[in-house]
């Protein structure tokens, strides 16, 4: 499947399937460009995919919002149990969590509906004159969808699906926010296989883009 296709069904709202690599987390995350996201979409998340529900934002963005990383947020804090923040990820990224957050209109932020509109109001205040303050306005914290900052250098920097997701709404010229979410194996309990993700993908149309071919692409663009 090339990457033209997969741009194109991300224009149409529709999910893509992005694996980083082997040597990474050795994962496939199901992605969808924020802006389009319906309770649907998050219920297909969860029955397919069944990882952690995500929205990923450029550096730029989480800038303007006043956003920090949690590991730098906790590190500044006064919290006794500094030894616990995770600095790297055994396979070698440092976390690219921020806050988490709901919609100041959801109920409890889990159901599908609570969640779709808090990762679809995430994609609109990229829109909005002053971010800030209209985020802080409308997003409570905690809440129950993770915001994951791409790296200042996106794909330069470092190769996560934070940054492959938010670098693929960019180059189909989309707002850069992105829902992503890892799909995992009910019968191994394990993250699903490569195989597996491929059978998934040819079976419903979802287009699966390898990391390294984005890599390729990022290269030369
Ligand atoms: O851990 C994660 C959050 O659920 C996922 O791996 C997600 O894909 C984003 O992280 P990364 O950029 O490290 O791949
Ligand atoms: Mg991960
Ligand atoms: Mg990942």
């Amino acid at each position: 499947m090339s990457l033209e296709t997969a741009l194109q069904s991300l224009k149409r709202g529709e999910f893509v399937l992005l694996f980083d690599s082997a040597g990474r987390e050795n994962e496939i995350d199901m992605m969808v460009a924020a802006e389009f996201v319906t309770p649907e979409h998050v219920a297909r998340m969860r029955q397919h995919a069944g990882g952690l529900l995500c929205i990923a934002i450029d550096n730029q963005f989480a800038n303007s919002l006043e956003l920090k990383y949690m590991h730098d947020i906790l590190a500044d804090s006064s919290i006794s149990n500094k030894e616990m923040i995770m600095g790297l990820a055994p396979y070698g990224d440092h976390p690219t969590f921020s806050l988490s957050v709901n919609h100041y209109q959801t109920y409890t932020g889990i159901t599908d509906n609570d969640r779709s509109l808090t990762i679809r109001e995430m994609a609109n205040i990229y829109n909005v004159e002053n971010k800030q303050k209209k985020f802080a306005s409308s997003f409570k914290t905690p809440g129950h969808v993770p915001l994951l900052i791409a790296s200042k250098g996106l794909l330069a920097a470092r190769q996560g699906h934070t940054e492959m997701s938010v670098y693929l709404t960019q180059i189909a010229g989309l707002t850069p926010v992105s829902a992503i979410c890892e799909m995992m194996d009910a019968e191994t309990y394990t993250a699903l296989s490569v195989d597996k993700a491929e059978k998934f993908a040819k079976q419903n149309g979802i287009p699966l883009i390898d990391g390294k071919e984005l890599l390729e692409y990022a290269k030369v663009h």
